[in-house]
């Protein structure tokens, strides 16, 4: 399969969400003869096209696809880093491995230091860490720009679609008052319309809960007018629901396109953060009364000029989580004795969330005020739903649009809150008078002038008090709240912009840019960030960014500078010892225990499942099924066990009680050899693999059949071409309940059984972002009971984390071919 010089054959090593068009990219002539040979092998390796062009002192290398645009790598740019960094911005094509002299930050890779600042080290000084940031954040800004641009504007609308960026011929299917004022717009595909049956699946896509999203008629142009935008609320596989302030008097009753909009609010924040970091530098950072932000004392620490400060003697503190373990109650006394800073690092299902939940209510039981912050939104969410169920009369206050808050955290939030308050009721009083004063107004005459002047008076002075109550209203509920909850952009919201607190405390901090983590850092004496930066970093669009030091998180560069700062939690409560120990000895030196309660658990003794077999069980986005020990909207995590081998359920093959106790913890199924060669996407740059794709379905129909229900099961892949795949044969066998993502979509959740498809088989031996190590580890710790790992043993063991991956599984589990699993493939 190795291509020749000038053969034109998709890039191995580009991953998914590269943004980069193909391109045929030129290098400078300039390179030494060892850089050109180094180019021509990854090239040929990846079964690019690459040819020397041009005689000479001319001589240029030119790698990429023939009739692509051209990119001309700069004159000076010449050493080993541009080179790689051309290959990686360029071309998706990932040979960090194969230049020893270059010191990467891998992108969402392993552990340790990752070089922050284009391989350099980190930023030395608050000034430097500006200046740079400044740079990042407006070159993802543009990436995100053009990438919307490219894959909507420039392109048919069916391309868009193809691309996941547009959703063609939808239909308002429902329209519902509620949510605090809103209007939910429920829209699903027109196809096969009046039909009768249920609307059809909408094809794979890269719509998410929160984004902001823009209506057009479905034929029109994509920047012509949006007939409404909004905020997407909820997404099921059949229909997408939009919330919108108001919804138009006309345009909705044809067929529509649904598309993302840039999110400019965001980087404004940011920036204005990184202004603020600067101010607090020279001890200027203030709020709009004057008051100086606290968090100004932390650029010492962060900087190196301080250590973290902590009380001689250790708080005494009385768990209101009686169960907490030894390693969750160090952690505790640590943020409570921290001066300035603590860090909680929780790797996978350690209970990182409630280490963060005890010291939340503890600070609040020693008459702390808390910023509660994390970067998304449903990590916001999973806190406020776990504090208030510790402590239900707790004063919190959820900021944020109510289309971006799970259901079960609604009534927390503020306006929830500021509906509810006096000031709020009077405001309503005033907004009532204005109503029967305009419609006195309408009724008189051309000679009513006295009374018009009177009334016209009256309205202003009611028009300003109905502000004055409704700001009242909002600052009296946040100023009475001992802990707010927002996102971390969410934090430089004008409503925040006078609060103080005594503690921020940041959940997922190992998933939020560094720029947004300071907003909450910034306004609080001391803070304490939580996170596992050996999971998936933070997502970044452009690859020269992240490479640059975008994605590298405070949280992971002070476990490099403060370690005496941070507490490591040690027991984990999800997993079956065996799946534990690669993530353990790969990842976390060996650290990591299973709690007695999971250490043995197999899919074998799934106690009976009242849930089992429920619809909407285990559904992705399902908010109530995430309500007890659940988190993250994950409807699975936590979900109740199934009914197993102790009662097969209808359905279940005879005998399957033996075939589930013979079913082993850890399986390695070994496409070698099978024929099943990875496919690029004809358009884009993601891989699919349709034989592999077999055995995993193959895979799940047994692990069915034999009494596993299927909301029980995850596939996990990091190719979204392998994703849209396993769905259409998910269509064809056991439907829905049985979910199938990236590795982005299921961290911080869990499943009873876990399928990961790596999917890469070629002779290269490409294995393109399956070497990055937090993925892999996100992938294999999301199984509770059960994982199967399937892939190309001899392609993947070319990378040396991966081989020890297939030897663990080999050795400590059943060794399959996947011949084995699909007789006669
Ligand atoms: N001390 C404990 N005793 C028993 N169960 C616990 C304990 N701590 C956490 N758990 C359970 O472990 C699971 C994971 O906890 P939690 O959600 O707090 O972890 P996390 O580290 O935030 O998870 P993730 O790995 O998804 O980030 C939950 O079901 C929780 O109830």
């Amino acid at each position: 399969m190795a291509p020749k010089s000038g053969q034109q054959k998709p890039a191995s090593g580009a991953g998914p969400g590269n943004g980069a068009a193909p391109a045929l990219v030129v290098f400078p002539s300039s390179l030494s003869a060892r850089q050109r040979a180094f180019i021509h092998e990854v090239a040929g390796a990846a079964g690019l096209y690459h040819a020397s062009e041009g005689e000479g002192a001319a001589r240029q290398i030119v790698v990429g696809l023939q009739g692509a645009r051209k990119v001309s790598v700069p004159a000076n740019a010449t050493s080993d880093a541009d080179i790689v960094a051309a290959l990686l911005e360029h071309l998706g094509l990932d040979a960090r491995d194969r230049l020893p002299s270059t010191s990467y930050d891998r992108k969402g890779s392993g552990a340790g230091p990752s070089g922050g600042a284009g391989g350099g080290g980190d930023p030395t000084s608050v000034e430097a860490f500006v200046e740079l940031s400044r740079k990042l954040i407006e070159m993802e800004r543009a990436a995100e720009v053009a990438q919307a641009t490219e894959e909507t504007s420039m392109c048919s609308p069916e391309t868009a679609q193809a691309r996941g960026r547009t959703l063609l011929n939808l239909r308002v299917d429902d329209m519902e008052g509620g949510l605090l004022g809103r209007t939910l717009l429920t829209l699903v595909s027109n196809k096969g319309y009046g039909a009768g049956g249920p609307a059809a699946e909408l094809p794979p896509h890269k719509f998410g809960p929160h984004d902001v999203v823009a209506l057009r008629p479905s034929r029109g142009p994509a920047d012509g007018p949006a007939v409404v935008s909004g905020v997407i609320y909820r997404i099921r596989e059949n229909s997408i629901t939009v919330a919108v302030d108001e919804a138009p008097e006309e345009g909705l009753d044809q067929p529509l396109r649904l598309e993302k909009l840039a999110n400019e609010v965001t980087y404004q924040r940011l920036r204005g953060t990184l202004d603020s970091l600067l101010k607090a530098r020279s001890g200027t950072a203030a709020t709009p009364d004057g008051r100086l932000l606290p968090g100004g004392a932390l650029l010492d620490v962060v900087w190196g000029r301080r250590e973290p400060q902590f009380a001689a003697e250790a708080p005494e503190w009385k768990p209101l989580n009686t169960g907490l373990d030894d390693s969750q109650r160090q952690a505790v006394t640590l943020a409570l004795s921290a001066k300035d800073l603590a860090l909680v690092h929780g790797p996978p299902g350690t209970g990182k969330t409630t280490a963060v939940v005890e010291i939340i209510l503890q600070e609040v039981a020693r008459g702390s005020r808390v910023l509660a912050a994390s970067a998304s939104n449903i990590a916001v969410d999973n806190l406020v739903e776990r504090l208030v169920r510790a402590n239900p009369k707790l004063k919190l206050v959820r900021m944020g649009h109510p289309a971006r808050l799970l259901p079960a955290v609604l009534d927390s939030s503020l306006e929830a809150h500021v509906l509810r308050s006096d000031n709020s009721a009077l405001a309503r009083d005033c907004r009532a008078e204005i109503k029967s004063i305009n419609a006195r107004l309408l009724k008189l005459g051309p000679r009513d002038r006295a009374e018009r002047r009177e009334l016209r008076g009256d309205l202003r002075r009611l028009g300003k008090e109905e502000r004055q109550r409704q700001e009242a209203a909002v600052a009296e509920v946040i100023k009475g709240a001992q802990v707010v909850c927002c996102t971390l952009t969410g934090v430089s919201h004008r409503q925040l912009d006078k609060e103080l607190f005594d503690v921020a405390v940041v959940d997922e901090a190992a998933q939020a840019l560094e720029a947004a983590t300071w907003g909450a850092l910034l306004r609080a004496r001391r803070a304490v960030l939580a996170g596992d930066h050996l999971q998936l970093p933070p997502t970044v669009v452009s690859d020269e960014a992240a490479r640059l030091g975008l994605a590298r998180t405070l949280f992971e560069r002070l476990q490099t500078s403060v370690p005496t700062a941070s507490a490591m939690l040690t027991v984990q409560y999800r997993m079956n010892k065996a799946i534990m120990q690669w993530s353990s000895d790969e990842l976390y030196h060996g650290k990591l225990t299973a709690h007695p309660s999971v250490a043995e658990h197999t899919l074998r003794d799934m106690p009976p499942d009242a849930a089992a077999g429920a619809p909407g069980a285990g559904c992705k986005g399902s908010a109530k099924a995430a309500g007890s020990g659940g988190k993250k909207a994950a409807g699975s995590k936590k979900a109740a066990p199934a009914k197993a081998a102790a009662a097969p359920s209808e359905g279940t093959d005879p005998g399957s009680a033996d075939a589930l106790a013979s079913l082993p913890v850890l399986m390695l199924v070994d496409t070698a050899g099978c024929g099943f060669e990875e496919q690029q996407e004809a358009e884009g740059s993601s891989y699919a693999n349709p034989g592999e794709a077999k055995a995993v379905m193959a895979h799940v129909a047994r692990l069915v059949r034999i009494g596993i229900p299927p909301q029980h099961i995850g596939i996990i892949t990091p190719y979204n071409a392998q994703v849209a795949l396993l769905k259409e044969l998910r269509a064809q066998s056991v439907g829905g309940a049985l979910e199938i993502s990236s590795v982005d979509g299921f961290q911080g959740r869990e499943k009873e059984a876990i399928l990961v498809s790596m999917v890469r088989s070629n002779d290269g031996g490409g294995v393109g972002f399956l070497s990055d190590r937090r993925r892999m580890n996100v992938a294999v710790t999301r199984a509770r009971r059960h994982c199967a790992v399937f892939c190309d043993s001899e392609t993947v063991s070319q990378d040396g984390f991966l081989k020890r991956l297939v030897e663990y599984f080999s050795t400590h589990g059943e060794y399959t071919s996947a011949a084995e699993l699909l007789p006669g493939a």
